[in-house]
């Protein structure tokens, strides 16, 4: 099996209005977000590839256009938008574009990773 990965990344800000009123992550903050998509193919294309990196061009445009300096609230259309939620979103966005992919991954600190992987 063959496996690819390819970075992007945005800034926006969140507000996680479920959480208690004294937890930090209830007011509203932003992070550095990073996300990692993955795809793999059992064989690889005439061009050796599983596909061409260039070819997720358009993920980039779509984070960058909708994502990228937003409020993510606004942007997803609801109150809890955790990395967790986004990387089913973005693995969803991804998924009907590109069938092999296989998971996404959302950073929101240097420390920490959240991964959909159905
Ligand atoms: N499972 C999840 N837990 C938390 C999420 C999340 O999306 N999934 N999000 C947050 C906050 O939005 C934010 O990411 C804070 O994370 P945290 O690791 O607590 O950040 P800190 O830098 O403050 O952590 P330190 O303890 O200082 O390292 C919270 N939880
Ligand atoms: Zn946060």
């Amino acid at each position: 099996m063959f496996r690819i990965t390819k970075e992007f990344a945005f800034s926006a800000s969140h507000q996680l209005c479920q959480l208690p009123a004294d937890h930090q992550c209830a007011r509203l903050h932003g992070h550095n977000y990073i996300v990692v998509v993955e795809l793999v193919a059992a064989e690889l294309n005439a061009f050796g590839f599983v596909r061409d990196y260039h070819e997720l061009a358009p993920f980039k445009r779509y984070i960058d256009e909708h994502f990228d300096h937003r409020h993510l609230n606004e942007v997803l259309g609801h109150d809890t938008v955790t990395a967790e939620h986004l990387a089913r979103h973005f693995h969803d966005w991804c998924a009907s574009r590109w069938p092999e992919t296989v998971a996404v991954r959302v950073s929101e600190t240097p420390k920490t990773w959240a991964e959909f992987r159905p």
